[in-house]
C-alpha cells in the first residue's frame, strides 16, 4: 500500500516541545483521525503537514513528497479545511470558490464546471450569490470543504471538522466526509470528540502532550484495553474496570452482593484514553 502521509521522528518546539518524536503513516485512501485533548499538538501536526510551519526537526511527507523541500507540490496535492472559519464573509459562496480557483491556476471552464459540481455536492448551489457572512456555520463549513476540493487534491486535511456545529450539522459534515473518503479520498482529520473518531476514522492516533500514546482501529484497542467495562460510582468519581468483552463484564457484576452504583457498557475510546492518561479528553 502506498503511503499518502508519513511522519518520521518529527518535532516541533516553541518554548517547549508541542510535538515530540511524532512517527505515523497513513496509507493512500485510509480515513485517518488524530485524537486527544485541547494542546495535545493535533493542530501544530497539520500546520506541519500543510506546510503552514516549519518542523523544528523530522521527516514529513505528503503525496511522495517532501514536506520542507517541496512545498510548492505538496500544496498542489492537498486540501485543507482549518479550524477557524476562513471564508471571505464579503465574497459570494461563488466567489469564494472563484478567487481559490484562481489561486490554483484552474483554467476556464474547467474551473466554472468544477465550482458548479462542488457547491452541488456540498448542497450550496443554491446559495451561490449569497454573500458567505449570511451563511450559518455548518453552510460555511461546507463551503469550506467544497472550496478545498476543487484543485482535485490527493489528500484532504481537516482540523476540527465540526467544531461549534450543532449534532445535527455535524452528522452531515461526517456524511460528505465519509462518502468523499468512500470515493478514495484519503483524510487526516484531528478531534476531540471521540464520537467523531469512532464513527468515521478507519485508525485511530491518540496524542496526548505532543506524544502518540497509542495508534490502531477501535476493534484493536478493544482488544488490547477490553470491550466490557464496569463503572462503580466511588464518591465524586467513576472506577472502571475493563473486561475482555461484555459477557465477562456481566458476569462480574451479576457476582456482586451489592451492585449500587454499578453499570456495564462497551469500551469507548474515551474510556481508553482515559485508560492511558489517566484524564478525560474535555
Ligand atoms: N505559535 C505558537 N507559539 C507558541 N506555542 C504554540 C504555538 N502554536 C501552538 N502552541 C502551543 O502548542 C501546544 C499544542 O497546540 P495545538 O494547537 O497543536 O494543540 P491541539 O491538540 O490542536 O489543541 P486544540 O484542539 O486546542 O487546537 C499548545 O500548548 C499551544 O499553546
Amino acid at each position: 500500500m502506498i503511503a499518502a502521509v508519513t511522519l518520521r521522528n518529527v518535532y516541533k518546539t516553541y518554548q517547549q516541545p508541542v510535538v515530540n518524536d511524532l512517527s505515523f503513516s497513513i496509507p493512500a485512501g485510509e480515513m485517518f483521525g488524530l485524537l486527544g485533548p485541547n494542546g495535545a499538538g493535533k493542530t501544530t501536526t497539520i500546520r506541519m503537514l500543510t506546510t503552514l510551519t516549519r518542523p523544528t526537526q523530522g521527516h514529513l511527507e505528503v503525496a511522495g513528497y517532501d514536506v520542507v523541500q517541496q512545498r510548492l507540490q505538496v500544496k498542489q496535492q492537498i486540501g485543507v479545511v482549518l479550524q477557524q472559519i476562513s471564508v471571505d464573509g464579503d465574497l459570494s459562496v461563488w466567489e469564494n470558490m472563484e478567487f481559490h480557483g484562481r489561486l490554483h491556476h484552474l483554467p476556464n471552464p474547467q474551473r466554472q464546471e468544477r465550482i458548479h459540481q462542488w457547491l452541488e455536492y456540498v448542497e450550496l448551489a443554491d446559495r451561490q450569490q449569497s454573500p458567505a457572512k449570511t451563511l450559518s456555520g455548518g453552510m460555511k463549513r461546507r463551503l469550506q470543504i467544497a472550496r478545498a476540493l476543487l484543485h482535485q487534491p490527493q489528500v484532504l486535511f481537516l482540523d476540527e471538522p465540526t467544531v461549534g456545529l450543532d449534532p445535527q450539522t455535524r452528522r452531515r459534515i461526517w456524511e460528505i466526509l465519509r462518502d468523499l473518503n468512500q470515493q478514495g479520498m484519503t483524510m487526516l482529520l484531528t478531534t476531540h470528540y471521540m464520537e467523531e473518531a469512532e464513527y468515521l476514522c478507519d485508525r485511530i492516533g491518540i496524542m496526548d502532550g505532543g506524544k502518540l500514546i497509542a495508534l490502531g482501529t477501535l476493534p484493536e484497542f478493544r482488544l488490547k484495553h477490553g470491550a466490557g467495562l464496569v463503572m462503580k460510582q466511588a464518591g465524586e468519581r467513576w472506577d472502571y474496570q475493563f473486561f475482555p468483552d461484555l459477557a465477562e463484564a456481566n458476569a462480574y457484576l451479576d457476582q456482586q452482593p451489592d451492585k449500587t452504583g454499578m453499570m456495564v457498557r462497551p469500551t469507548n475510546l474515551e474510556d481508553i484514553f482515559v485508560e492511558l492518561t489517566g484524564r478525560r479528553l474535555d
